[in-house]
């Protein structure tokens, strides 16, 4: 594919950070690649498998370890080193905020899907963008015939984290987890499942809710500037995302209940003033247990102490914006008795 563009279509995306104009290629096999937008390309292989996959990075720029592992796939499959034989949207999804090596430019694309794009009577660059990738799903999905619909929305964390690879199970609305998408998972390393407590606006629980779509935040690891990352920290994840993509016979290892932690989000502190601070440093690790009745966060007259035996904090963060998640408060659970097939 020599003089191809989309040779480097992530610089080409960066390029053009907010819009670019959509144009399409087909390669050796007979796929066609359709690139939507900046950062947004569809891959139609000439007799797809059953399962539609979308597979998003970058929704917060500085997370760069996610975007350097869609963009070593794609480079294969344009390459012709990897055969796509399912039908696969690639979405890189802020590169205005990966030139300024920001999670945001204006506001915080992961709260603005569902329609909060379009709530509150404000606009930014990231609710034209949020708005724009719903659409892109929608046709992406509502395109597809497959049986399965996969999202997998690729992030890595501020903080480190005790167990450094784990995945957020958007609300299910009381239907059953599934053993087969936690096998999947544990198959690309992530053997910690937080279960969601309720609605979100973030990417995942928007292909969830309204594609029905197995659909996950992975988190992969800490993040780091460009350059910085050791892919072999990502391989397992690489290497079960082309598998995916790759072999549609492929199926992972059976869900193994010995290798996967679940917790249960218990509740949300939530941001509501420039007074709002936790009480523990900066460096404590994600999923760090605090004793019951330790005081973890104020926000001028409110406190946040803990109320059960062991609970554990998960992306504390003061510097959110007010009315926004500061920190998860998780509990381990044993809800195999959830899980189906
Ligand atoms: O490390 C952090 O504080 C944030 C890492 C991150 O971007 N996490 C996602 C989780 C989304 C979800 O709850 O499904 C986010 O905060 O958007
Ligand atoms: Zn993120």
């Amino acid at each position: 594919m020599n003089g191809s563009r989309l040779n480097d279509f992530l610089t080409l995306s960066r390029e053009h950070p907010w819009a670019l104009a959509p144009f399409r290629e087909s390669l050796p096999d007979g796929s066609d690649i359709q690139v939507w937008d900046t950062g947004v390309l569809c891959i139609e292989p000439a007799a797809p498998g059953n399962t539609d996959i979308v597979i998003s990075c970058g929704i917060h720029g500085n997370e760069t370890a996610p975007i350097e592992l869609c963009e070593r796939i794609l480079r294969a499959i344009v390459a012709g080193e990897l055969a796509c034989r399912q039908r696969l949207l690639l979405i890189f999804g802020n590169p205005a905020a990966m030139n300024l090596g920001v999670r945001e430019v204006e506001e915080n694309l992961n709260r603005l899907f569902s329609g909060a794009h379009a709530r509150g009577g404000r606009h930014s660059r990231e609710r034209e963008r949020a708005a724009r990738l719903e659409q892109y799903v929608r046709r992406f999905f509502e395109g597809g015939a497959g049986a399965e619909r996969l999202h997998y929305d690729l992030h890595t964390a501020i903080r480190p984290s005790r167990y450094e690879k784990f995945a957020i199970y958007p609300f299910t609305h009381g239907a059953p987890y599934r053993r087969r998408q936690l096998a999947l998972l544990s198959a690309g390393g992530v053997d910690t499942i937080l279960l969601a407590h309720g609605p979100t606006t973030t990417f995942s629980y928007f292909s969830a809710h309204q594609f029905g779509a197995h659909a996950f935040t992975v988190e992969l690891g800490k993040v780091m500037p460009f350059g910085q990352n050791d892919s072999r920290r990502f391989a397992a994840m690489e290497q079960s995302l082309m598998q995916l993509i790759g072999r549609p016979d492929w199926q992972p290892a059976p869900f193994d209940p010995e290798r996967v932690r679940l917790f249960r989000v218990c509740r949300e502190v939530t941001k509501h003033s420039g007074q709002f601070g936790f009480t523990f440093a900066d460096d404590v690790a994600n999923f760090t247990a605090f004793p019951h009745g330790t005081l973890l966060a104020r926000d001028g007259e409110r406190e946040w102490r803990v109320e059960h035996e062991q609970e554990a904090v998960v992306f504390p963060n003061a510097k959110v914006a007010a009315g926004h998640r500061a920190a998860l408060l998780v509990i381990r659970t044993d809800a195999t008795d959830l899980l189906l097939d």
